[in-house]
């Protein structure tokens, strides 16, 4: 009996197991997600990326694929910065796009991408609204953070304490009033003109080795206490470096994507992990 079609990639250490689905007939329930992830009982990820046709989810896209991603804990975010570089260099190595620029569907709406030679990728991030400010408390200790919309929610917080010294291991406390659906949190060092350094604790997943759309609301945030909307930084995380550029008009992150196995899920295991 054959087995249900996988692939594992990254971006940055930011892992992902893919799914290729063309028309979405997987039943992708959170449980089964939250199994997939699990890093002993099964393949070990921060995320899941579900690579469907749009038009079978009859998602209005200028792009023929559509990530369905979701969290580790099984929960549906509106977008992934890393997760899309690592879905673009999939399609191509799968001759389900063309190397150089394609768009791909999101939750948070189209996002353009550029697949370079390289094997690296360009993703348009849209725009990194900032939208307030408000605290979070980390291992008791208070921080004040600029909250920023990716497509999905953030609160960066730059410190002059190195970031290396922060206690991430459990979930730092936000206002859930301020954030009701959740926050993945930022926290950031200057290293320079046009530097920065981060550390992530990502909502329905926990501290990651990197994370995409973070990467963006951290040099948004930067710029904004800096007193301007533009720029460019490179942003060292525990899994990499990667380059963002934020304007008025948008944003874009570049970086590493790739794609280290590919396999098949047990079917059994598959149906007795769904419930
Ligand atoms: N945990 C995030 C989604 C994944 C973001 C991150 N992996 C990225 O690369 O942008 C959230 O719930 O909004």
């Amino acid at each position: 009996m054959g087995g249900i079609e996988f692939l594992k990639g990254h971006g940055t250490q930011n892992d992902f197991v893919l799914l290729p689905d063309a028309a979405g007939r997987l039943e992708l329930t959170e449980a089964r997600v939250a199994a997939l992830c699990d890093r002993q009982r099964g393949l070990g990820a921060d995320g899941v990326l579900r690579v469907v046709r749009a038009a079978a989810l009859d998602i209005p896209s200028g792009g023929e694929w559509f990530m369905d991603y979701r969290n580790a804990d099984g929960s549906i975010a509106e977008m992934c910065g890393n997760g899309v570089r690592v879905f673009a260099r999939y399609l191509v190595d799968a001759g389900l796009a063309t190397e150089g620029e394609f768009v791909v569907g999101t939750r948070a709406g189209d996002r353009p991408v550029v697949v370079h030679p390289d094997r690296s990728v360009t993703v348009g991030m849209g725009p990194a609204t900032i939208t307030g400010t408000s605290v979070t408390v980390v291992a008791g200790r208070p921080f004040s953070g600029v909250a920023v919309d990716v497509g999905n929610p953030h609160l960066v917080s730059l410190l002059d304490d190195d970031v290396a010294d922060l206690d991430l291991r459990d979930q730092p406390d936000f206002d859930h009033d301020v954030f009701p659906h959740g926050v993945n949190l930022e926290f950031v060092n200057r290293l320079g003109e046009g530097a920065l350094r981060m550390r992530v604790h990502e909502r329905g997943v926990g501290e990651t080795r990197a994370c995409g759309t973070g990467t963006v609301a951290a040099v948004a945030a930067a710029l904004h206490l800096a007193g301007t909307d533009t720029g460019a930084s490179t942003v060292d995380i525990p899994g990499g470096r990667v380059e963002v550029t934020v304007s008025r008009g948008g944003s874009t992150l570049s970086g590493p994507a790739e794609i280290v196995a590919r396999g098949e899920i047990d079917e059994a295991w598959w149906a007795a992990a769904g419930s």
